[in-house]
């Protein structure tokens, strides 16, 4: 059975500030960096062999901190960064116009073709996530990986793992730092392929992040 680790990156700046990334980025609080020790020292303990990280800075850093901790190498995926939220990225929730926070209502309320203009659908995310999801099934026998993402792309790929709709991930709450675990597997109990054993994991954190405080 192939154990795989999903992490989100620490606390940003601008998740702080409840300003939209998407695929732009900011850096770590200093809180996101405690964040990512903190989940760093539950990778080590798990025994983690291979960190695959989205190459945005928030994720770089994460992972960057998680290979200390670890002893590994950290291999860029593209395909792991987050959804691609056009026209809205870089803004601030609270200064959304009306018809811009219909369109990002839209996606957070799980309409399946939903998309903010100049920007990526959730299904589109989803597929590039499970192909960076299945590449870790290249890797040596006995491999632990552990991905380093983003909120929304995780929840998209941990939905679809369970059958939903890509567009349901918003159902999901993945907190900063957290961990969850999907594991490709064949028992006669499961359904063959990818399960999910944990989603959200946070217990390894001291403290939640400001931007969870507020939600
Ligand atoms: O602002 C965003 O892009 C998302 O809502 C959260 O993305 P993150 O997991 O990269 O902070």
């Amino acid at each position: 059975m192939l154990q795989v680790y999903l992490v989100r990156h620490g606390e940003t700046q601008w998740n702080a500030e409840r300003r939209i990334q998407g695929q732009s980025d900011s850096a770590l609080t200093e809180n996101g960096e405690r964040q990512a020790w903190q989940v760093a020292g539950r990778a080590r303990a798990l025994g983690v062999t291979h960190i695959i990280s989205s190459d945005l800075g928030r994720t770089r850093r994460t992972a960057e901190i998680i290979a200390e901790a670890c002893g590994c190498d950290i291999i860029f995926d593209e395909r792991l960064r987050e959804l691609n939220m056009g026209v809205l990225e870089r803004r601030k929730m609270d200064t959304l116009t009306e018809e811009e926070e219909g369109w990002r209502r839209r996606l957070v309320d799980g309409t399946p073709d939903g998309r903010i203009p100049e920007g990526e659908s959730m299904q589109e995310l989803s597929n590039r996530m499970h192909e960076a999801l299945n590449a870790c099934r290249e890797l040596p026998e006995g491999s632990r990986p552990l991905l380093v993402s983003h909120g929304m792309a995780l929840g998209g790929l941990v939905s679809t793992i369970l059958g939903l709709p890509a567009s349901a991930e918003r159902r999901l709450r993945l907190r900063n730092c957290s961990i969850s675990r999907v594991d490709y597997q064949h028992s006669p109990w499961l359904a063959s392929g990818w399960v999910v054993e944990t989603a959200g994991d946070i217990s390894h954190l001291d403290a939640p992040a400001l931007d969870e405080l507020q939600r």
